[in-house]
């Protein structure tokens, strides 16, 4: 089954009384178990299309099916319960409850899944020391390095276990070695889980190390290379 298949994806927007037409008819289909780079230049609709994949926004029109679902058919909530058990989102600037410890920042997820808190603090220590933080259970963010808040954020991602991990620049804050160890990471989640993962980058770097570059420019796919 494919994570993502759309077809004929159009987003407008209004403002001010103008129709800014930020995605115009985009077909896509990214599989189980891919590892993709959406680039291009700013404002082509890179965003626009994360948030529709992630089903925090809806279509103006097209289809869009995630994990087999078309979202038209869910209402807000069972839309919100897609999310919550399809998809893990990693942002630029980390998202993180600045007065909460790791632990619990990583357990959110599970808690509007109404799973018990016993078990929600397991999973969440497990998936903290999946990334290298079990040393930093009880630290809140901002006793953390960048690097290491972005790694409390994958583990945050990932403790639901989701089919796709969505990143939106997710080395865009790091610096050089951070947003490596942050790339390696992701790399070992989609080699050793099978997650599948789409994320945004400005970085070529970056964008090089994915499998597939689907390349977006006007709201169209420009190009889509494997
Ligand atoms: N909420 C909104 N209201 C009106 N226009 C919007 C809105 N969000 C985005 N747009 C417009 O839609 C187009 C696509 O924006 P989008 O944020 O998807 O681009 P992007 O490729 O992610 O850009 P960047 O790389 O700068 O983040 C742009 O012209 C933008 O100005």
């Amino acid at each position: 089954m494919s994570a993502f298949e759309a077809a004929g994806l159009t987003r407008s927007y209004q403002l001010e009384g103008v129709t800014v037409d930020a995605l115009r008819g985009v077909d896509l289909t990214i599989g189980d178990g891919e590892f993709a780079a959406i680039v291009g230049p700013s404002g082509s609709g890179k965003s626009t299309l994360m948030h529709l994949l992630g089903c925090l926004d809806r279509p103006t029109s097209g289809v869009l099916r995630v994990g087999g679902v078309d979202v038209s058919t869910l209402d807000d909530t069972q839309l919100a319960e897609l999310r919550n058990r399809m998809i893990g989102f990693v942002f630029q600037s980390f998202h993180l409850l600045a007065r909460t410890s790791a632990l619990d920042n990583v357990a959110l997820p599970l808690v509007y899944r109404g799973v018990a808190k016993a078990d929600r603090r397991k999973r969440a220590r497990a998936a903290l020391e999946a990334v290298g933080l079990a040393h930093r259970l009880d630290h809140r963010p901002s006793q953390m390095s960048g690097g290491e808040q972005q790694r409390v954020a994958i583990a945050r991602a990932l403790v639901g276990d989701p089919q796709v991990v969505l990143a939106d620049e997710p080395t865009g804050n790091l610096d050089t070695r951070n947003g490596e160890e942050v790339m390696g990471l992701l790399e070992r989640l989609n080699a050793d889980q099978g997650v599948a993962i789409v994320l945004v980058t400005h970085e070529a770097e970056v964008a090089n190390r994915a499998r597939r570059q689907i390349h977006v420019r006007d709201g169209l796919i420009e190009r889509d290379v494997a």
